[in-house]
């Protein structure tokens, strides 16, 4: 499995101990920044990654900022991407099997370091579950974007 990751400087710390868990497990890990605490924006790192899942580089995305809403919000407007801002558990098993979420967004200041580190976990070892209802749905989110 291979990841793309990017935050802000708001979520900088969290983007550093995440990408070391994932590294320690094996993972392929590409990091898109930031790089240190200096003042960014957002919607450039949601870009970056985005971009990547897009163009099958990667095979899911992570991106983080202070409260995962605005680098969330930055990564849906791109086309394909369907990224699931997520505080608990249960929203990143459900943003993957009802969803099929290809991103993740999480927020530093909202969330605690191991919740997250399990959120990150979840997501990235649960499947799409395969069905009508929830395959139906999907196109037609992938119909939005047509709007
Ligand atoms: O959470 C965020 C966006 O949703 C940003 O990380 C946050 O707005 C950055 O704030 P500041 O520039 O005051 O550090």
């Amino acid at each position: 499995m291979k990841l793309g990751i990017g935050c802000d400087h708001g979520a900088y710390e969290y983007k550093t101990e995440i990408v070391e868990m994932l590294q320690e497990q094996g993972l392929e890990v590409i990091d898109c920044g930031c790089y240190d605490r200096k003042s960014v924006d957002y919607p450039d790192y949601a870009e970056k990654v985005a971009n990547l899942v897009v163009a099958g580089d990667v095979d899911l995305g992570i991106v983080m900022c202070g409260t995962g809403i605005g680098i969330s919000m930055a990564a849906n407007k791109i086309k394909g991407i369907r990224c699931g801002l997520c505080t608990n558990t249960t929203m990143a098993r459900l943003t993957r099997e009802h969803n099929d979420a290809n991103m993740l967004a999480l927020g530093q200041r909202t969330t605690g370091i191991e919740v997250a580190k399990d959120i990150v976990n979840t997501f990235v070892n649960t499947e799409f579950s395969y069905g009508e209802r929830h395959q139906k749905r999907i196109k037609k989110l992938h119909d939005l974007e047509e709007c």
